[in-house]
């Protein structure tokens, strides 16, 4: 798949009793990568809702990918997304085989991006770029970052970290393949209100 666009990214806080209709919203706005992302230890709604995720984006054409957990990427045969702390990518792509969306946290570093693609990610992430509400402490990046990111990583690059549509156009401008949002998207009083979004987000892609 074309690794291109706005990358939906779940979060079971914001969209606790509404992640369907939520997502589903965002996959009618055109979302073609989403994450699942629940940083809870409840095994068994994790298997349900991801499940029920990966159902959606069968029937929009969309491709899934787990945070955290390659073993759960592995029983449903989607996609992985590990930070520096949540096991090494080489093992991961031998379990999800070569078609898998693996995406890999690289903070602001070129290292852990040359590393990343070394060990077999499909794209790279750089973040946070943003004032985050989701994850305030995570460590800053820029655009200067993204721009020598550009200019030495063949791999599609994502960014992240309190990315909406009012910031986002720098972002793109600068070289980012992938728009990874969970406030700027799913943060809206209404599904119309997040199918638009995910609309517009894409469209920043459009040219
Ligand atoms: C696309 C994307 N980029 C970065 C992250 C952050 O991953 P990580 O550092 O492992 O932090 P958590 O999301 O697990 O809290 C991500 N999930 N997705
Ligand atoms: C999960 C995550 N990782 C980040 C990083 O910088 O690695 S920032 C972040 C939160 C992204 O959510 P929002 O779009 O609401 O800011
Ligand atoms: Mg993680």
């Amino acid at each position: 798949m074309t690794l291109r666009g706005l990358y939906a990214i779940t979060d079971s806080q914001l969209l606790a009793g509404r992640l369907l209709p939520y997502v589903e919203a965002a996959l009618d706005g055109g979302v073609r990568l989403l994450q699942y992302r629940d940083k809870s230890d409840d095994t068994a709604r994790r298997l349900r809702e991801a499940e029920a995720l990966q159902g959606l984006c069968e029937r929009y054409g969309s491709t899934l990918v787990i945070n955290d957990d390659a073993e759960l990427a592995a029983r449903l045969g989607v996609g992985v997304h590990l930070g520096q702390t949540d096991g090494p990518l080489t093992p991961a792509r031998a379990l999800l085989g070569s078609q898998a969306v693996i995406g890999s946290t690289c903070h602001a570093s070129l290292e852990l991006a040359a590393q990343a693609a070394r060990e077999g990610a499909s794209y790279v992430a750089f973040g946070r770029f943003f004032n985050s509400l989701t994850k305030p402490g995570a460590p800053a990046a820029n655009l200067e970052l993204l721009s020598q990111a550009r200019a030495q990583i063949r791999l599609p690059i994502a960014v992240i970290g309190g990315v909406t549509l009012d910031n986002a156009a720098p972002l793109v401008a600068h070289g980012a393949d992938l728009l990874a949002v969970i406030h700027g998207l799913f943060g809206a009083d209404s599904s119309a209100e997040v199918t638009r979004r995910a609309r517009a987000f894409n469209a920043l892609f459009a040219s």
